[in-house]
């Protein structure tokens, strides 16, 4: 059955969001998976099936296209063209189509080989050469998930052709290039694809889609035809999650009898004022902070400031409910104890000194900004850093702890580079929860949150809307408004669950405030 999954600008729409969590299959268990389905079916039916998955959605997308051109690879993402190829021709659609095939016959597998038959027999036209203008509908069948290795010499003109050209391209099962597991190219590649696009993922959706480059290679829409056969039984390798976990504010509504000690603790640490710090002011992160935890349905935000008591601000004139203090007495009050401190966003170096009593003190700790930068500067390779162990202890008490890297500060925790945390999304986020015992949401195109010893989860909402200054601290305040409200009867899979769901709700909030002039501030997400 053919789904869509996701539509333009990342929000999952209600059928979409109706669907998530959805299971993510890499490369190898997509191949388990089909050899377990290609045994039990007569030859060729899964190819079949896609290949005519492939020229249905061509005709639905692109009803009016005249010239067809499919560039196939020598595998069987080529053969799922060539089958669509021979399907299309078949249904008299269109006036040409044509095929650029880079197979070589005599190492074609079986279900390819049989591909190449129908669309011979269809009467296909194949051609030797890339078109020199742009055609109405192209059809992107060079590589799939077999590719495992840099592109080279004509496939990587191949692909530089695809990603040049204007015409509107379907994707089969993953743009071409593209690495089926981690979402990564196997070459050099504009982010953005030159014309319109779209993906058909053909018997399961592979984490790559959804994360590092995936998304923006993807296009506009991606869609997945199961081919009729029930993969949901076999353990996949991530998950796919919307915002549909969040069940906050029907919760909140449904709670006649609440108060505002019940409804959650929130304690922001950071917003530093210029005159305390160098000159380089941050109040700012911290009042988008508190007020997304106070949109979120906290009971009680406080915004604690490391600066002396003479430059703390003393008021928010948009959410008024906002009590702000010195870190120095939000400590002698206790607050740390009983609310879940969200520590880090705009803080500066000033954080340095309480962090280590946060660490302590606090059963729930969001850790931003500018604490993973404090983490990160003391992170020495191969040692254990006393935070690393602090870490550690919180994990071993039950406490938790979130980390919201974006991924140059995955990268400063990690040792490594920005781009070896791109190349490898889930592996990053997933080494540093290790490393950390934390809750870690690694952000970007794709957000992957994860825990030791759960599968990750890939976020399906988001878009470059997000990328403006401030919104992670929004993300951090309502990270924090959401472990406030977390009952411990709920176990650590659940906690993991709200805490995605979170970050999904998140990626909702620009489309909820977009306008057709402007694009969204940090503060229009969080008013
Ligand atoms: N069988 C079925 O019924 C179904 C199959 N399905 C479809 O099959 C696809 C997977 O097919 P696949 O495993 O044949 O891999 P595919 O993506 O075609 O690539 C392999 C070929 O590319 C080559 N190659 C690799 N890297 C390269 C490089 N860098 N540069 C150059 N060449 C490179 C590699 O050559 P080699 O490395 O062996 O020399 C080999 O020839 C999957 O994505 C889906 O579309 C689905 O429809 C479900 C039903
Ligand atoms: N291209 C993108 N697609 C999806 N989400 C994005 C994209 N760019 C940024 N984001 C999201 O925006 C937020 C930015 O956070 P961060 O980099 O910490 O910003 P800041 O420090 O300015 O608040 C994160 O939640 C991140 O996941």
């Amino acid at each position: 059955m053919l789904r869509l999954v996701l539509p333009l600008n990342g929000v999952p729409d209600s059928i979409a969001a109706a669907q998530a969590p959805r299971p993510l299959y890499g490369a190898a268990a997509t191949r388990r998976l089909e050899q377990k389905f290609a045994a039990a079916l007569p030859p060729h039916t899964l190819m079949d099936r896609a290949g005519t998955a492939v020229a249905r959605l061509a005709r639905a997308w692109q009803p009016h296209a005249r010239r067809i051109h499919v560039l196939a690879g020598g595998g069987n993402n080529g053969g799922d063209g060539l089958l669509a190829a021979a399907r299309l021709r078949q249904a008299g659609f269109g006036e040409r189509i044509e095929v650029r095939w880079l197979g070589q016959e005599e190492r074609l597998p079986a279900d390819a080989r049989w591909a190449l038959a129908q669309a011979r027999a269809a009467g296909v036209a194949f051609v030797e050469e890339a078109p020199q203008d742009a055609p109405d509908l192209v059809i992107d069948a060079l590589l799939g998930a077999g590719l495992h290795r840099p592109l080279e010499g004509e496939m990587l003109a191949a692909l530089r052709w695809l990603q040049t050209c204007p015409s509107p391209t379907l994707c089969v099962d993953l743009p071409s290039g593209l690495d089926a597991d981690l979402g990564h190219w196997w070459a050099d590649a504009p982010v953005q694809p030159a014309g319109p696009r779209i993906t058909l993922a053909l018997l399961t959706l592979k984490p790559g889609l959804f994360t590092g480059a995936g998304r923006a290679a993807a296009g506009e829409a991606i869609w997945c035809d199961d081919l009729d056969v029930d993969v949901c039984a076999a353990l996949p390798d991530a998950w796919l999650v919307g915002p549909d976990g969040w069940p906050h504010r029907d919760r909140l509504r449904a709670d006649h009898a609440s108060h505002k000690g019940r409804r959650g603790d929130v304690l922001i640490i950071g917003g530093v004022p210029a005159a305390a710090h160098h000159g380089i002011g941050m109040t700012g992160a911290a009042l988008l902070a508190g007020r997304a935890a106070l949109r979120a349905g906290a009971g009680r935000v406080w915004v604690a400031v490391p600066a002396p008591p003479s430059s703390t601000p003393a008021f928010d004139p948009a959410q008024p409910a906002l009590m702000w203090r010195t870190v120095e007495a939000a400590l002698a009050e206790g607050l740390p104890q009983r609310a879940t401190v969200v520590a880090g966003c705009g803080a500066g170096s000033a954080l340095v000194p309480v962090l280590g009593a946060l660490m302590q003190q606090t059963p729930r700790l969001v850790l931003d900004a500018d604490a993973l930068n404090a983490l990160g500067a003391a992170a020495v390779p191969g040692s254990n850093s006393p935070w690393l162990a602090a870490l550690r202890d919180r994990a071993a008490r039950g406490w938790i702890t979130v980390l919201t890297p974006h991924p140059l500060e995955a990268a400063r925790l990690l040792d490594a580079q920005v781009a070896d945390v791109q190349r490898a999304r889930l592996q990053a986020a997933e080494q540093l929860a290790q490393r950390t015992e934390a809750i870690v949401v690694l952000k970007g195109s794709g957000t992957v949150v994860t825990m030791p010893g759960a599968l990750p989860r890939i976020v399906a909402s988001g878009s470059g809307w997000l990328a403006t200054a401030g919104s992670g601290d929004v993300l951090a305040g309502l990270l924090g408004a959401r472990l406030a409200a977390w009952t411990p009867v709920e176990d650590m899979s659940a906690l993991l669950d709200a805490v995605a769901a979170t970050a999904a709700l998140h990626g909702t909030l620009p489309a909820a405030s977009s306008s057709p002039i402007w694009a969204p501030t940090a503060a229009d997400l969080a008013p």
